[in-house]
């Protein structure tokens, strides 16, 4: 399809998991009221965004009530939810970040576990250790759909420009990165890395952020964005909770590519390490 609208759910995520379902179910409903063929959620739309929480709120595909609102929505709305991320337990007892996609029939067309666990130390801002509780994914995630070819990774996994340059190369139209900057990195990096990765690999770029929630102990930047194959933010929310929308259109991509064309003129043989 070249020409169709795609929503972004921001929704404000809190400690009770049945609330943090029933918001994204109405959410998911009110992008598609408003014509989004393609729906995105956050990452860890159902859980703090706490390391030592994410056992409690994970859930086993294909049990549990997260999965199964997802399923529900994208079959009744005839829309494909890419479900932003859940704490995913696997039968060993391993947890992944885990982004959960499903088309218009309500069938799971891909599923994408955070490869670049966020374990980092910024002296006087954020400190995170995702490995302490989570286990790393080991592939990258494209997912062919009645819209076109679609990669998704998940926050972190932005920072590095060759997990998108590979999913571009092997088609991807449109990039979706749910995430979660917090206060120190989303003011410096959030919108740069999206628009990065956009003017580096002329595709649509979705990142879908939760909304601030002062009262918890990870604050979301928010920023859900929007941006087109030229780097042009197209869509942009603030810290509130809200749904986003905004058009794309396939004939954009393909004008960027053909009078700038940056994906034929690269030189692989000369970027060996
Ligand atoms: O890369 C960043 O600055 C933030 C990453 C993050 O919050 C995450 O991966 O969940």
């Amino acid at each position: 399809m070249l020409v169709f609208n795609v929503g972004i759910c921001q929704l404000g995520v809190v400690a009770d998991k049945q609330s943090n379902i029933c918001k994204a179910r109405s959410m998911i409903a009110e992008a598609a009221d408003q014509g989004s063929r393609l729906v995105v959620l956050p990452e860890m739309f159902n859980c703090p965004y706490q390391s030592e929480l994410f056992s409690q709120y994970a859930e086993i595909y294909p049990e549990g009530p997260t999965i199964a609102m997802l399923a529900e929505c994208a079959e009744k709305h005839k829309v494909i939810v890419v479900g932003g991320s859940i704490p995913e337990r696997d039968e060993v007892g391993n947890i992944y970040n885990t982004c959960f996609i499903f088309n218009e029939q309500g069938k799971l067309i891909g599923r994408h576990r955070k490869v670049h666990l966020f374990d980092v130390d910024i002296k006087g801002g954020t400190v995170f250790q995702e490995s302490k509780t989570l286990v790393a994914g080991s592939s990258m995630t494209l997912v062919d759909t009645s819209l076109g070819k679609i990669g998704v990774a998940i926050c972190y996994d932005v920072r590095f420009p060759e997990l998108a340059r590979t999913m571009v190369l092997q088609g991807a139209e449109i990039l979706v990165y749910p995430g979660a900057f917090g206060p120190v990195t989303g003011p410096a990096h959030w919108e740069l890395l999206m628009r990065a990765r956009a003017v580096d690999n002329q595709v649509y770029v979705i990142g879908a952020a939760p909304a601030l929630n002062a009262a918890a102990e990870y604050k979301s930047y928010g920023h859900s964005i929007i941006v087109d194959p030229w780097a042009r933010v197209l869509a942009l929310a603030n810290e509130v909770e809200t749904v986003i929308t905004s058009k794309i259109d396939f004939r954009t991509l393909n004008r960027v590519r053909e009078e700038l064309p940056l994906l034929r003129h690269r030189k692989p043989e000369v970027y060996r390490v």
